[in-house]
Formats: C-alpha cells, structure tokens, sequence
C-alpha cells in the first residue's frame, strides 16, 4: 500500500495462514529507511504476527520480505537478525540476577555464543559503546545495578539498549511503553524520535496519545490487512478506520 520514497524494508503480498485461517493477508509495506512507523489495529488484527514474520520467528505462507535489495524471506531468524533486524517483545528476556551491564555485555555478543557469555567472567569495565547505549537509553546510572533492581521502564529500556548492542538497522517493537507511568512513557517517546533517523524503528502501540507522540506515518491493520495509512490526524478521520473501530476501545478512549 505505501511506497516510502527509499525503502529499507519492503513487504510484498505478505500472507500467513494458521490451519488455513489467513492471520496476515497480502502485506505490502514499505518503510523508508530512518522512519519511525507505528502499527495499530484491534487485539487479534494480526499486528504481532506481523512482526513475528519481519524478523523470521513465523514463515510467511505467502509473499515475499525484502531488506534494501535482498530478499530476506524464509532465510531463518538468526539470519534475518544477524542481517540488521532487531526485535524488542513486549516480555522483557533480561538476565536478572546479572547487572545491566553484564547484560548488555552478554547482548553485544549474542549473536558469538550466548551460553558460553553468560558464564564466562565478563569485563568490569564498560566500553564506549556500553556506555553510548546506555547513554542512549537512560541506564548509565544503573550501570552496576542488577537488574531484579530495576523498574518496569528501566528493564524494557535494558531489552532495547540489548537489542541495540547488536547495532540493528532495523528495530522491531511491541507496545514499548506498555504498562509504564507517566513519565516513563514520556521517556520512552523522546527514546524512540532520538533513534529515529539513526535507525528504522517499526512500533506496535494500542495507545493513541503515545502514537499521537511518536508517529509520522501510522499503518493500520484489520483483521491483517492494511485498512489505512496515514498521519494521526488522517487515521482519526478515515471513514473505513472509524467503522472498523466503532465499540473499539484503541481509538475511541485515546
Ligand atoms: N501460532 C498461531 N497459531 C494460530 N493462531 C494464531 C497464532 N498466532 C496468532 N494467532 C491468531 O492470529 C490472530 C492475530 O494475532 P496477533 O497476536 O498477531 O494479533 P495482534 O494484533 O498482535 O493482537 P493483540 O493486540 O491482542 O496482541 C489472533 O486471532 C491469534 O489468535
């Protein structure tokens, strides 16, 4: 449906079918390089999946997942991660009782040998680009800090300063500020517009005020198809997004 302008990621007639029941139907995004697109729809409009099957963890029945001018369809998870997609789930999967530096240690390298990371004695010291991440995203006074210690917000921004240790291109999010405060929220917005631009950032959000303060594009899914794209102002007045939402929470208590 879109045509960004000088796509870094393009989908084209993406399909999945679950026992024959089509759960994302003919799929056809693009997403310019440096963007930061948000993914709304209904609960069960097929946006997790969506996700699921731009970094590889579900293969598409159908259709094809380009990555600037590499067709990245079927080529499995770790190698669709290794080629510069990141995928932050809304289940933070930190280390806990490990510091959110060991942490981000054992993320920069993940993708050499986890396990081995993990019980290895890591560095004491951060690196620069330990540091630079943790900068980035507001963990540079929890540096030593276990990360059972840390609040709801600090441990989704450890998942996303683990995600991007691994330097993607591409940064895939699930509801980054779900059951965050106030604040926190705020937060994890001037996060996300700092990363864009530097990065390409793909954000599933429910809530609208949040999506209000992020987006420049919105992409809307019903039952996994594209309904609309637009701005926010757009969104709200398409006769097709009202009817679809219509006794829909997502959009009317935004
Ligand atoms: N592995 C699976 N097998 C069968 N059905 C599935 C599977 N994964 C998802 N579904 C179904 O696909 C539909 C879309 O699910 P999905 O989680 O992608 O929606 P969503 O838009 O992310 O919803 P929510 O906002 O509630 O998280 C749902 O009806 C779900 O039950």
């Amino acid at each position: 449906m879109s045509a960004a302008a000088n796509p870094i990621l393009r989908t084209r007639g993406l399909t999945v079918r679950f026992d024959s029941i089509p759960v994302v139907r003919d799929v056809d995004l693009s997403i310019a390089d440096g963007e930061l697109r948000v993914i709304i729809g209904a609960n069960g409009a097929g946006k997790s999946t969506l996700l699921d099957l731009l970094c590889g963890r579900v293969l598409p029945s159908d259709g094809e997942i380009w990555l600037r001018d590499r067709n990245i369809t079927g080529i499995g998870e770790a190698a669709i991660a290794r080629s510069g997609i990141g995928r932050k789930f809304q289940t933070p999967s930190v280390f806990k009782e490990m510091t959110v530096l060991e942490n981000l240690q054992v993320a920069s390298n993940r993708q050499v040998r986890v396990f081995e990371n993990i019980f290895a004695r890591l560095s004491g010291k951060p690196s620069e680009k330990e540091e630079a991440v943790a900068a980035r995203t507001g963990l540079l006074g929890v540096m030593r800090h276990r990360a059972s210690e840390l609040s709801h917000g600090q441990l989704q921004w450890l998942e996303l300063a683990m995600v991007l240790s691994q330097d993607p291109q591409i940064i895939l999010l699930d509801e980054p500020a779900a059951g965050m405060t106030a604040d926190e929220t705020d937060k994890t917005a001037e996060l996300l517009l700092d990363l864009a631009g530097s990065h390409t950032v793909l954000v599933i959000e429910h809530d609208m005020a949040f999506v209000r303060t992020i987006c420049r594009t919105i992409t809307v899914l019903h039952q996994g198809a594209i309904l609309a794209e637009g701005t926010a102002q757009e969104i709200e007045h398409h006769p097709a997004v009202i009817e679809a939402y219509l006794g829909s929470a997502t959009l009317s208590h935004a």
